[in-house]
């Protein structure tokens, strides 16, 4: 939990995430035409707004699945231990599955999310992240889709949060700490 005070900053409109969203579920549509039913799994909690409007945008037969898996906590600082705390209701084996990240900041989650549901056989596994923060990647993953690479800034806004607030801001952006400003 933070007690210092902040301010967020637009970073990207959600006008430009909207326009981005278009063109993603446009390749999406195009690799996966030939699916008879993709299942599209969101990572919770942070994915909740993103997987909302991506899966509107999707011209294809789609079912939707949860996983929830976290390693944040309230902090700002991974804890490099991921835990799922809830599992999909559905079976994927031998199904074409999209996993959709809100960001992929050191590569964690995801990397350990993708192994996980790896191994229950799924036919095509592929992963879309709204946000690639590639500076500060520990591990070896790059999703297949990505929505915009941005900044070592810390991000708040649909659907990600900062020790569980602003998740229900329209638009991504970032926190900016007051107490650092000069005087
Ligand atoms: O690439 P990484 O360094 O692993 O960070 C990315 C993950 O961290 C955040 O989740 P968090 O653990 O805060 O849980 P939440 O989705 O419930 O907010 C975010 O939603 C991603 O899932
Ligand atoms: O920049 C971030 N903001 C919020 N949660 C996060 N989890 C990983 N990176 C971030
Ligand atoms: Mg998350």
């Amino acid at each position: 939990m933070s007690h210092r005070p902040y301010v967020i900053d637009q970073m990207i409109s959600a006008k430009s995430i909207a326009a981005r969203i278009e063109e993603l579920s446009t390749e999406i549509e195009k690799d996966f035409r030939d699916t008879d039913k993709l299942v599209v799994v969101g990572l919770l909690r942070g994915s909740f707004v993103f997987i909302a409007d991506l899966v509107r945008e999707l011209d294809l037969p789609v079912e939707v699945d949860f996983i929830e898996a976290s390693s944040y906590g309230d902090a700002m600082e991974s804890s490099r231990e991921v835990r799922i705390f809830k599992d999909l209701r559905g079976r994927i084996e031998g199904r074409d599955v999209l996993v959709v990240e809100d960001i992929i900041d050191t590569g964690h989650t995801l990397h350990h999310v993708m192994a996980y549901l790896e191994a229950k056989g799924p036919a095509r596994l592929k992963s879309i992240a709204l946000l690639d923060k590639p500076a500060r990647r520990e591990v070896d993953y790059k999703p297949d889709y990505i929505g915009f690479e941005i900044p070592d800034e810390f991000v708040v806004g649909y659907g990600i949060d900062f020790a569980q607030r602003n998740r229900n801001l329209p638009y991504i952006g970032k926190v900016r700490f007051t107490d650092d400003d000069p005087a």
